[in-house]
């Protein structure tokens, strides 16, 4: 069983939406989950963890979701040592915007390499414009994920 602390990046509720129907299905298959949503995602407590998925939008023009900067600007600040954690990535936009898509979940992704933490599986990537169903692909890329934790 895999203790997952999943942390959402978002500004209309997308995001929170995908990491809310993984936290009501994931336990389901055996595993724990805890969402850190709005408020919570840049305070977030790493040392205790195993396992990370960040669940993350891109807005204005290609920039992170305001409640998750705090996070962002600790890891590339502190560059922490993460090297005991499994993380995954949920990136949410929108192609329309071309050379900024998933721009947030792809800077995410690079600074929790760079503190050293473990990435299991390809990172998924959902486009707005051809997917009206975000929390069911999260859902099934996650059901993959938890097999390679
Ligand atoms: C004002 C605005 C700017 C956006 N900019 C980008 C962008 O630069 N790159 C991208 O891939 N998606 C972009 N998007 C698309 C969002 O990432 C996408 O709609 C996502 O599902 C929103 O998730 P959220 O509700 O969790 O914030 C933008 C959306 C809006 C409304």
């Amino acid at each position: 069983m895999a203790n997952i602390l999943i942390i959402v990046g978002t500004e209309s509720g997308n995001a929170q939406m995908c990491a809310d129907h993984l936290s009501d299905n994931l336990p389901g298959l055996g595993h724990a989950v805890e969402v850190a949503g709005d408020a919570d995602a840049g305070n977030v407590d790493l040392e205790g963890r195993d396992a990370v998925l960040v669940c993350t939008s891109t807005h204005g023009d290609g920039e992170l979701p305001d409640n998750i900067i705090p996070l962002a600007e600790r890891l590339r600040e502190q560059a922490p040592d993460l090297s005991h954690l499994r993380y995954g990535v949920i990136a949410l936009g929108d192609q329309t915007y071309q050379a900024t898509f998933c721009k947030a979940g792809k800077e995410m992704d690079a600074l929790f390499a760079r503190c050293g933490a473990r990435k299991v599986g390809e990172r998924l990537e959902i486009d707005a414009c051809t997917q009206p169903l975000p929390d069911e692909e999260a859902l099934n890329w996650a059901q993959e994920w938890v097999t390679m934790l």
